[in-house]
């Protein structure tokens, strides 16, 4: 009997292959059932117990061969077609239950990518022949992701959480099934426990207003602690230490330790442990030039290495060793070309390579084999779908409240656009003064809801991209209702903000009063920012950082805000750029309320003389001494002020039309943008 199934016989998880082997199941099928309900199905009593609920899982993988794809369709035309890069050549090795694997090598050796084609992450670009396997089984994506986490580099979170709603939101997203309030909550406790996080369980993760946030090593622990809430057989940690101290690197790697003493498989990569650390492996991978150096014991590769006459002095770290004698120095390639070589060749006609060989020999005659597949395997387990938006929804309206720059900026800011307004044009006569002033306070108006909209957009939803592609890289949920949620979330700021700019100013400019002008008005105010909202949306998918997307977002609001009606006359736009005003919502919402504010007005005071530009005072017969005497040459009514600005009636039906088609229009660009990024990342 192997370790493994030694170690699954006392594990609960057993009690399903008894179920199974008592009907016409096969023993492989039964292993797999087990696997693929893993940890989706295991009981809520068994996720909230304190003993570890997984099947002791070890992975192997066979010969595999990872290419970096040439360049091809569109690109090829316009630039030199690239040669595909052999980025791993034909690695093999092996992962078993209770033991730490640390990944060793010089930078660009290829550990990353080794870690990807693992975990499946990232694959988009590269090309992968060979076998992995999981207990026996080809892997796919369904049976990783059931059973096996993995801990990136980089440590994203929203700050404004705490570390125990972090921790809910996560475990209610990864479990199937329902868990009630005390056993999310005796998980949870269990989990910050073992990582020694419990005194910072209720504190923000980075609050940027208190200044409180968490350390370096609580934040990767809190990584760490993510993703063994599900108790996942296998952890996949990529730099774990990476900008820690020693003394925080000690922390982290004594949990990756504790978890492997669990019957985990701990994978890692790690870029110079010191020699404390590098004592704690139970396995290291030596990898270089993207081949094997050596795959074994931290002392077989000590005596490895002294039998190719590389003995390392006794007061040297290991792993500095290793990697010295692995690297590629600038200036002298082709000589540590030829040891690399020499070195790994030397792997491969080893006892190590060979007992590993004969162990793979035997994983890949028990099944079927045949290469890696991760694409054509469907979707990891999810939770439903309104769960997923429920969770999804309060999570980003939890941050959309807490977090200052969302709320108290996006409050402040329209209070402070509000005020100007209604304060620069407070009481405005009907007169000749007075139209010229309304039509510049319904238009400033339009105008900062319109950036207050697209600018809250993009601040936000551009940071918290990377969050989003990571946990759904993951499979957590679907873009789409990640995308309706964060909506949802979003509406009530863009239905009340600009309901109360518009209560203000129209009030305090004293536009027509008239409750259905008032409603209208509100109406038209909602629809605008929530259009101008749907580009932001749109902008903030198609960009790579908030940098960017403000920089694009500039130069493509300023035309359509031009073709406004406001800067440039509506009859005296050129022709050129005319057509430009069909995609400008802030001519659609101008007209609107332009016309709103104004047919309904049958006088207009025209108390006064009015000039005239010399060059055209001959042509006109009623001047006299360069004006044009009172009360002649006026806009005397509401029709006339439409008509001067180059508005119609008739246009509003259409307008309307327009506004609704452009909230639209953006919303599904941008899922299309978003589905498109994240096939490009997988
Ligand atoms: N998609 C790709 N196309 C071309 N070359 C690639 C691609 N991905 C990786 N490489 C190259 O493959 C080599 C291995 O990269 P990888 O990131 O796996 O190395 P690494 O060992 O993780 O390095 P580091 O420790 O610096 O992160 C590097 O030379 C890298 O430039």
């Amino acid at each position: 009997m192997s370790t493994a199934e030694e170690q699954t016989k006392g594990n609960p998880r057993n009690g399903f292959q008894r179920f199974f082997t008592n009907t016409n199941f096969s023993t492989d099928e039964v292993d797999s059932i087990a696997e693929l309900i893993n940890c989706v199905s295991c009981s809520s009593e068994d996720l909230s117990s304190s003993a570890a609920n997984f099947k002791p899982t070890t992975l192997s993988w066979n010969n595999l061969n990872v290419y970096s794809k040439g360049s091809s369709g569109f690109t090829e035309y316009f630039r030199k077609p690239k040669e595909p890069v052999h980025i791993i050549k034909k690695v093999s090795g092996q992962a078993k239950p209770g033991n730490l694997l640390a990944i060793l090598g010089a930078s660009g050796a290829g550990k990353t990518t080794l870690l990807n084609v693992l975990t499946g992450q990232n694959l988009n670009k590269l090309a992968i022949e060979g076998q992995v396997f999981l207990n026996n089984e080809p892997i796919t994506i369904e049976r990783l992701s059931s059973c096996s986490s993995y801990v990136q580099q980089d440590d994203l979170f929203f700050g404004v959480l705490t570390v125990r709603e972090h921790l809910q939101f996560q475990l209610k997203l990864r479990t199937t099934f329902s868990l009630n309030s005390g056993q999310i909550n005796k998980r949870i406790d269990q989990i910050l426990e073992k990582l020694g996080l419990m005194k910072v369980a209720e504190n923000r993760i980075k609050c940027g207003s208190s200044g409180q946030r968490l350390s370096g090593g609580e934040l990767k622990r809190l990584s760490i602690a993510t993703e063994i809430l599900t108790d996942p057989a296998i952890l996949f940690c990529d730099e774990p230490t990476s900008g820690l101290d020693s003394f925080m690197t000690q922390t982290v790697v004594s949990v990756l330790k504790s978890l492997a003493n669990e019957q985990r498989t701990i994978v890692c990569t790690i870029h110079q442990p010191s020699s404390e650390i590098f004592k704690m492996f139970d396995k290291i991978m030596l990898l270089a030039e993207g081949r094997v150096a050596f795959l074994g014991t931290a002392d077989k590769a000590l005596d490895f290495f002294s039998q190719l006459g590389f003995k390392c002095p006794s007061n040297y770290n290991p792993s500095d060793f290793y990697v010295q004698q692995l690297s590629i120095v600038p200036g002298n390639k082709e000589q540590c070309l030829s040891k690399v070589n020499m070195i790994c060749n030397s792997y491969e006609a080893s006892d190590y390579h060979r007992d590993l060989r004969s162990e793979l020999k035997i994983v890949s005659e028990a099944t079927f084999g045949g290469p890696v597949k991760y694409n054509q395997y469907s979707k990891p387990v999810q939770i439903e779908i309104f769960s997923q938006f429920n969770l999804l929804t309060h999570r980003s309206a939890l941050i959309n409240f807490r977090d200052p720059i969302l709320t108290t900026s996006r409050i402040a800011n329209t209070l402070f656009c509000t005020l100007l307004v209604a304060l620069a044009y407070w009481g405005q006569d009907y007169n000749q003064e007075g139209i010229m002033n309304i039509n510049g306070a319904i238009f400033l108006s339009i105008m900062s809801g319109n950036f207050s909209g697209i600018y809250m957009i993009i601040g936000a939803f551009c940071n918290e991209m990377p969050i989003f592609l990571r946990e759904h890289a993951a499979g957590r949920y679907r873009v789409s209702i990640y995308f309706i949620a964060k909506m949802a979330s979003d509406l009530p700021y863009f239905i009340l903000l600009p309901s109360a700019t518009w209560s203000i100013c129209y009030y305090a400019i004293g536009l027509v009063n008239d409750f259905d002008t008032f409603l209208i008005g509100n109406a038209v105010s909602i629809i605008l920012v929530n259009a101008a909202a749907g580009f932001g949306y749109f902008i903030s998918s198609i960009t790579t950082s908030l940098t960017v997307g403000l920089e694009v977002a500039s130069p493509l609001i300023s035309p359509l805000s031009l073709l406004g009606g406001t800067f440039v006359n509506n009859r005296t736009i050129p022709k050129w750029i005319n057509w430009l005003k069909y995609f400008s919502w802030f001519h659609y919402s101008n007209e609107i309320l332009t016309v709103n504010q104004w047919r309904d007005v049958t006088h207009i005071d025209c108390d006064f003389e009015m000039p005239v530009p010399r060059s055209i005072a001959s042509d006109l017969p009623d001047v006299s001494k360069g004006t044009i005497p009172t009360g002649q040459g006026c806009l005397v009514n509401g029709k006339q002020v439409i008509a001067s600005v180059g508005f119609k009636e008739s246009d509003l039906k259409f307008d309307y039309w327009m506004l609704i088609f452009v909230i639209v229009i953006f919303r599904v660009l941008a899922y299309v943008a978003l589905r498109c990024r994240v096939k490009l990342q997988r």
